[in-house]
């Protein structure tokens, strides 16, 4: 950071998004390689997106007992309401004092046009989680995956800036959908662990499997019906790769580079899952760090596409 960055700021918000970039660092095991290649401020802006969001996602799939952290989402809902209050100067920006991931949020979008809203709707799809939501049809899935990733693309997108406001929207909402896609299939047999099943019924059904587990944890499902569902749903999820990295043409070069990376760290993820449907069924799939530090290089140089 240069002497003038840190001198536009005061030191609790340069602190404040210190905070962010360190859960960045520690958490974003996957998306923190495309959030590293934005240059400084774009880069601390989508921090504090990505801090706030996790914080989220946190309370959503945490252990406390469902009426816990519904009462913690209501909070994390009004905190939102108070940064955007500070926003419109009907708060003083005291009320931020001690949430560094707050302070970092409301400076970040006083910096670029956040839609902090969108943040209410992944709150929304959190809270559907907690109340142990199945979903009946891929369509019911798909709404929850813009709920809860489909709104980080639209939010990454007031950093990014665009070309095409609508069309923009549309596509950074798609490619959330298929980062979620991934993620959900990547971790079927955890989420089943935890009692949650995202895969449509309409798709269990199609494929004669229930998820049901054993005494040892294992699926009591034929391992040929339920490699035949990983694939039927990767193959969907490849398609909203294929929509929503249209966005990319729309995006300057450094934005570009980022979402690059992070799609392509994903993508290759969900390829892995698709060859190996036996191991995304009894462990955590992922890339080694050599790889994701290819894919981000050669979404930097422009390669990755
Ligand atoms: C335009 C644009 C940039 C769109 C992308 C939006 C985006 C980053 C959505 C995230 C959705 C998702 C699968 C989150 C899981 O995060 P996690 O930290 O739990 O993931 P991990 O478990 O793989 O580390």
């Amino acid at each position: 950071m240069t002497v003038s960055e840190t001198c536009e700021r005061p030191e609790w918000v340069v602190e404040a998004y210190r905070h962010c970039e360190r859960v960045v660092r520690e958490e974003a095991r996957n998306f923190g390689y495309g959030i590293r290649l934005m240059p400084a401020p774009k880069r601390r802006a989508m921090s504090a997106i990505y801090a706030f969001a996790r914080g989220v996602d946190d309370i959503g799939d945490g252990p406390e007992p469902a009426c816990v952290r519904m009462d913690l989402l209501d909070r994390a809902r009004g905190r939102l309401e108070t940064v955007q209050e500070v926003l419109w100067r009907r708060a003083d920006s005291r009320a931020l004092e001690g949430h560094p991931v707050l302070t970092a949020l409301a400076d970040a979008a006083g910096r670029y046009p956040i839609p902090l809203d969108a943040f209410a709707e992944l709150i929304d799809g959190c809270e559907s989680d907690v109340r142990g939501a199945a979903y009946e049809t891929f369509d019911d899935l798909l709404r929850y995956c813009q709920q809860v990733a489909g709104t980080v693309g639209r939010l990454s997108l007031g950093v990014f800036g665009y070309d095409g406001r609508q069309r923009a929207e549309g596509l950074a909402d798609s490619l959330g959908v298929a980062f979620q896609l991934t993620n959900i299939l990547r971790d079927v047999r955890e989420d089943r662990l935890a009692g949650r099943v995202y895969l449509p019924a309409e798709d269990l059904d199609r494929f004669g499997c229930t998820l049901e587990l054993d005494e040892t944890g294992e699926f009591v499902d034929p391992a040929s019906r339920l490699h035949d569902l990983v694939a039927f749903q990767a193959e969907r999820a490849r398609a909203w790769y294929a929509e929503g990295l249209r966005l990319l043409p729309l995006l300057d070069r450094r934005s570009a580079a980022c979402t690059a990376a992070m799609a392509g760290i994903y993508r290759r993820l969900l390829e892995r899952i698709a060859e190996s449907p036996a191991l995304a069924l009894t462990s955590r799939v992922s890339l080694p760090t050599w790889q994701k530090a290819v894919v981000a290089a050669r979404a930097l140089t422009g390669v990755e596409r």
